[in-house]
């Protein structure tokens, strides 16, 4: 087992891990998910001893990792697959690894077959390919055998065959009661490979939980509604039932409205109540993506200054009007106005009734709240 408690590093005035405390436990993949600048990679150094925390502490099996007796038969790690003397063969590279540290030469031979590279291992390995760097660096953390394995980024650079093999290793190694700690920017992948996420934001932990947990945690899910493109007056009067009985209403870019907080079969009674049709009611799940979006948005360091504020606001497609009348804009948290963000919070109460056609002037959309991520971005320019 992992275990950070209070872990802090700072780099002069740059703090990049705060006050970290998680346990990473065997017999299961632990994700570690962070936008670019988090701190994944300082903490990974330092539960590796390559960095030593300003404050607080981390041990594996109870110990920090410097006083771990034998520790490349404890622990192996894929950092850096660039981390390699090119001009050895992935042969020798190895071997190198294998003496310094006590491992029987045979082993060798053992990983490039798991890791797929036995039929270039007497190449120089500056030949490599990105894919072939990261299978290499993963032989050399399998090469002791050890019980517990950090990976940083471990399918950078590999194809979708790469990316199944990472995956099913990972939950082999797992599987055998080894303790597996796993960065990764690939959300679908996570999703797919991880039990347990540890997620962090500008160096603090933001989630500690399971994936099936953080999602739920994370995410609303909702219903797509959809009524006859030729009656608007049935969508209308849908949207209205709809949110009479407490759900909340929102138009979807297609003209279907998006539901929440009224379960599948109570939408459909209300719409058969209402004499509307329905051409769609289908659920919504939230992914690992949407969840991880939605919870770091606040914490990204770096963004695209094409994204006007929290980065996330998805474009609407080609040829799309506007919302349809009668609605007004919601203005949820991390939302200016226009297109709707998709990983926003959605409001409790959307749905305006249609207004009628009289000369009363139209409400401008209330203005955003103000987002005190703004504030603090603008302040940490760089
Ligand atoms: N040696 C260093 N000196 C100064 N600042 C550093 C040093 N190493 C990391 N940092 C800073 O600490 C913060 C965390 O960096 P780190 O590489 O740990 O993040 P990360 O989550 O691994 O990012 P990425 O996903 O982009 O790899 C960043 O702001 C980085 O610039």
């Amino acid at each position: 087992m992992i275990e950070a408690v209070g872990l802090t590093k700072r780099y002069g005035a740059k703090t990049a891990v705060h006050n970290l405390s998680f346990r990473v436990r065997p017999g299961m993949v632990t994700g570690f998910l962070g936008p670019n600048g988090s701190g994944k990679s300082t903490t990974m150094r330092m539960i590796l001893g390559l960095d030593a925390p300003t404050e607080g502490r981390v041990t594996i099996g109870g110990h920090p990792y410097r006083r771990l007796p034998n520790a490349p038969r404890q622990v192996g790690a894929l950092l850096d697959a660039k981390a390699v003397h090119g001009g050895r063969s992935a042969y020798n590279h190895l071997l190198c690894l294998a003496r310094l540290s006590g491992i029987p030469a045979r082993r060798v031979d053992e990983v490039l077959g798991v890791v797929g590279l036995r039929e270039v291992a007497k190449k120089r390995s500056k030949g490599f390919s990105l894919g072939m760097g990261q299978r290499l660096g993963i032989a050399a953390a399998l090469l002791g055998d050890p019980q517990v394995l950090l990976f940083d980024e471990p399918v950078n650079g590999l194809d979708p065959e790469g990316i199944l093999w990472i995956r099913n290793l990972m939950k082999k190694l797992a599987s055998e009661g080894r303790t597996v700690f796993v960065s990764s920017h690939l959300m679908s992948e996570m999703a797919l490979t991880a039990d347990h996420l540890i997620v962090i934001g500008r160096g603090q932990l933001l989630a500690d939980m399971s994936v099936k947990d953080f999602i739920a945690h994370n995410s609303a899910d909702f219903a797509r509604v959809r009524t006859p493109d030729d009656a608007p007056d049935q969508r209308d009067r849908l949207a209205a039932a709809l949110t009479e009985a407490g759900g909340s209403v929102r138009p979807e870019p297609d003209g279907a409205l998006r539901v929440s907080g009224l379960p599948l079969p109570r939408i459909s009674d209300l719409a058969h109540g209402a004499d509307v049709r329905l051409w769609e009611l289908s659920p919504h799940s939230a992914s690992l993506e949407e969840a991880y979006m939605r919870m770091t948005q606040g914490a990204v360091d770096y963004r695209s200054t094409e994204d006007t504020r929290a980065g996330l606001l998805a474009q609407p497609p080609a040829g799309y009007a506007g919302p349809p009348a009668g609605y007004a804009a919601p203005q949820a948290a991390g939302q200016t106005a226009g297109w709707p963000n998709p990983y926003a919070v959605p409001p409790q109460q959307t749905w305006q009734p249609p207004q009628p056609p009289v000369s009363a002037p139209v409400p401008s959309p209330a203005p955003a709240p103000a987002d005190p991520m703004i504030e603090r971005d603008s302040e940490d320019a760089r």
